[in-house]
C-alpha cells in the first residue's frame, strides 16, 4: 500500500464529542478513554480545548504526558491566549499539533465574527505563527467552509499554507453540504491553491441531515487524506462523522476506494462500548458496526443462510471489529434449523426432542415474550411447555418504605411452592432493600449485570418497566417486570429471574437422570 492512498483517522472524541455531553469527563475518565482511542492506533488524537477550562487544560496536558503513540492535539481560537495554553498544555507530549480555526463563511463572519474576510485571515495567519513557535504540525480550520464561497476558501488557505499550516481543514460544520458538493469543494481547493501540495487536506462532517460518513467518504474520493470523526458519532447536535464507520468502509471497500487507514479495527467495540458507558450516551441497536443489533440475526431465512456459509448475511465477521461472536436470537421469526443448531450447541442431539412439539411450543412461547432464551428451549425440551401460573415464587405483596434521611426497608410478601412467607430487609433504596429481602426468603444470592428502569406511556400514569439480567452460577437470566410502582416493577422482574434459575436447576437434576437411567 502507498503512503498517499493512507487516509489519516484524526479522532476528536474529546473535544468534539465532549461538546456534547450532559456532564463533563472528569480527568480520570480522559486519561482512560484517551488509551483506549490510542490502542485503535488513531494517527491523531484532538484531546481538549485547552483555554477553556483549568480542567480541561490539566486534562491535555495529563494526556500529553501520558499517552504515547498518536499526535496529540489541542484546539484553540485563532487568539493568542487559546494558542498559548494550547502549546503550554502541549509542552510534554512526544508529537503535539495546535489546531487553530476561525470561521469563513459570510454567514458566520458577518453576524458572529462582525469582521470581514480579509480581517479573519489576518487574525488566522498570526494564529498559525505564533503557534508555528510551538510546534512544527499546525492545523488551520476554515470553520463552516461548507457554506463558505469556493474562491474565498482559496484565497484564506493559500495564505494559511503559507504561514505554515500543514494540514488544512474544511468542515461542515453544520452538515448541511451533500456529498457531491462536498467532493466538488475539494477538488476546487486542489485544482486552484497553488501550494496545496505542501498541507495534507482534512474534512470534518457533522451528522445533521445523517450525511457526515457519507460526506467525508465523497471527500476522500477527491483526495482528502484526513478524516476527523469520534467514536460512536458522538459531538455537536446530531454528532460527527463516526470513526467505525469510515475506518469499516475503507476497510471493506478498498476494492472500491483504494484507500486504507491504519486502524486497528478488533479494538473498534472495545473502545464504543467504553465511550458508551463513560458518556453516558447509550449506542442505538441499530447502529451500523457496533450497534447491539449490527451481528444478530432474528429471521429465520437469514439465520439458515448464515449457518450455511456466513457471508450470505454477513459482509464483515463481528470478530473483524472486536464483537465476540455474531448473535442468533430466538424469536418467532426464527426457524427450525436455528434451534436445532442451539441445541446442539448446547449437548442435544435430535434424537433427544421430537422438533415438531417443540417447534409449537417454541413459536407459543416466542410470541408471548419475544426472545426465547436457551433456558427456555431446555424447559421446554424436559416439561414440554412453560406455565408462569405454577412457577415457584409467587408475589403476594411488596411493602417499602424510603425518605432522604434514613435508610429504606422494605417486606416481601411471597408464595413459595404455595407456602405464605414473608422477610423484611433494609437497603439504600427501595429496590436494594427489596431486593435483600427476595435473597432471604429464596436463600440464593444473585449477581446483578444489568438493570435498566424505562417508563412505559406518558406522562405521570406512566408504567415502570424493568429489566434485569442477573447472573447464577456463572449463568446470566434475563427477568422483566411491568407495575405501577417501580419498586414493584424491579421486585417482579427480580422474582422472574429466581423462578428461571429454579427451572433452570429443575432441567439440570433431570439431564443428570436421564444420564445416569
Ligand atoms: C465549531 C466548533 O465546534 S468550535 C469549538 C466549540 N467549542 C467550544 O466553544 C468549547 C470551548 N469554548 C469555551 O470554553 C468558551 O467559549 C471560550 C473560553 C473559548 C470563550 O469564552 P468567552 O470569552 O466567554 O466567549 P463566548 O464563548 O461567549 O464567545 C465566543 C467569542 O469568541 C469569538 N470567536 C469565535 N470563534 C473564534 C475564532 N475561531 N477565533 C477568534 N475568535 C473567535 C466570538 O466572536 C466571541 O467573541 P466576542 O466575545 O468578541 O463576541
Ligand atoms: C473547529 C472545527 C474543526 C469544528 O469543530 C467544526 O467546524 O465543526
Amino acid at each position: 500500500m502507498q503512503e498517499q492512498d493512507k487516509v489519516w483517522i484524526f479522532d476528536t472524541t474529546l473535544r468534539d464529542g465532549e461538546q456534547a455531553l450532559k456532564a463533563s469527563l472528569t480527568e480520570d475518565d480522559k486519561i482512560q478513554l484517551a488509551h483506549t482511542i490510542s490502542r485503535l492506533n488513531v494517527d491523531v488524537m484532538e484531546v481538549g480545548f485547552p483555554v477553556s477550562s483549568p480542567a480541561d487544560f490539566r486534562s491535555v496536558q495529563r494526556i500529553a504526558t501520558e499517552v504515547k503513540g498518536p499526535i496529540i492535539c489541542g484546539l484553540a481560537r485563532s487568539v493568542a491566549k487559546d494558542i498559548e495554553a494550547c502549546g503550554e498544555a502541549l509542552r510534554t507530549a512526544q508529537q503535539s499539533r495546535i489546531h487553530t480555526f476561525i470561521a469563513t463563511s459570510p454567514l458566520h463572519l458577518e453576524h458572529k465574527l462582525r469582521m470581514s474576510l480579509d480581517d479573519a485571515t489576518a487574525m488566522a495567519i498570526k494564529s498559525i505563527k505564533l503557534a508555528r513557535n510551538y510546534t512544527d504540525d499546525v492545523e488551520f480550520s476554515c470553520e463552516d467552509a461548507g457554506r463558505t464561497p469556493h474562491w474565498d476558501l482559496c484565497k484564506i488557505v493559500e495564505q494559511a499554507i503559507n504561514a505554515g499550516a500543514s494540514t488544512i481543514n474544511l468542515p461542515d460544520t453544520v452538515g448541511f453540504v451533500t456529498p457531491d458538493e462536498y467532493a466538488a469543494m475539494i477538488r476546487h481547493l486542489i485544482n486552484n491553491v497553488p501550494n496545496i501540495d505542501k498541507a495534507r487536506l482534512s474534512v470534518h462532517c457533522h451528522n445533521d441531515l445523517g450525511l457526515a460518513v457519507a460526506n467525508s467518504v465523497a471527500a476522500v474520493q477527491a483526495g482528502a487524506r484526513q478524516i476527523e470523526c469520534t467514536i460512536n458519532g458522538i459531538g455537536e447536535r446530531a454528532g460527527n462523522c463516526s470513526l467505525e464507520e469510515v475506518a469499516m468502509i475503507m476497510k471493506m471497500r478498498h476494492d472500491h476506494l483504494k484507500v486504507y487507514t491504519d486502524i486497528k479495527s478488533e479494538e473498534i467495540y472495545r473502545a464504543s462500548r467504553q465511550v458508551a458507558k463513560i458518556c453516558n450516551m447509550p449506542v442505538q441497536p441499530n447502529k451500523a458496526i457496533v450497534g447491539e443489533n449490527a451481528f444478530a440475526h432474528s429471521s429465520g431465512i437469514h439465520q439458515d443462510g448464515v449457518l450455511k456459509a456466513q457471508n450470505t448475511y454477513e459482509i464483515m465477521s463481528p470478530e473483524s471489529v472486536g464483537v465476540p461472536s455474531n448473535q442468533l436470537n430466538m424469536t418467532s421469526r426464527s426457524g427450525r434449523h436455528v434451534i436445532e443448531h442451539r441445541l446442539e450447541e448446547l449437548g442435544y442431539q435430535k434424537s433427544d426432542y421430537d422438533m415438531d412439539g417443540l417447534y409449537k411450543s417454541f413459536i407459543e412461547l416466542a410470541d408471548q415474550k419475544g426472545t426465547v432464551y436457551d433456558y427456555d428451549l431446555e424447559a421446554m425440551i424436559y416439561f414440554n411447555q412453560i406455565n408462569d401460573k405454577d412457577e415457584k415464587y409467587q408475589l403476594e405483596f411488596v411493602n417499602s418504605a424510603s425518605n432522604s434521611q434514613s435508610v429504606a426497608s422494605s417486606t416481601i410478601g411471597m408464595r413459595i411452592d404455595g407456602e405464605a412467607k414473608q422477610e423484611a430487609a433494609t437497603g439504600n433504596g427501595p429496590v436494594e432493600a427489596s431486593f435483600a429481602a427476595i435473597e432471604r426468603l429464596t436463600g440464593m444470592s444473585v449477581e446483578m449485570i444489568e438493570y435498566n428502569l424505562e417508563a412505559t406511556g406518558q406522562g405521570a400514569s406512566s408504567l415502570g418497566q424493568v429489566n434485569i439480567i442477573a447472573k447464577y452460577d456463572g449463568r446470566p437470566y434475563h427477568g422483566a417486570g411491568i407495575a405501577a410502582d417501580v419498586v414493584e416493577a424491579s421486585v417482579r422482574a427480580m422474582i422472574r429471574v429466581y423462578n428461571l434459575i429454579y427451572r433452570a436447576q429443575k432441567v439440570s437434576d433431570l439431564k443428570q437422570q436421564r444420564k445416569a437411567g
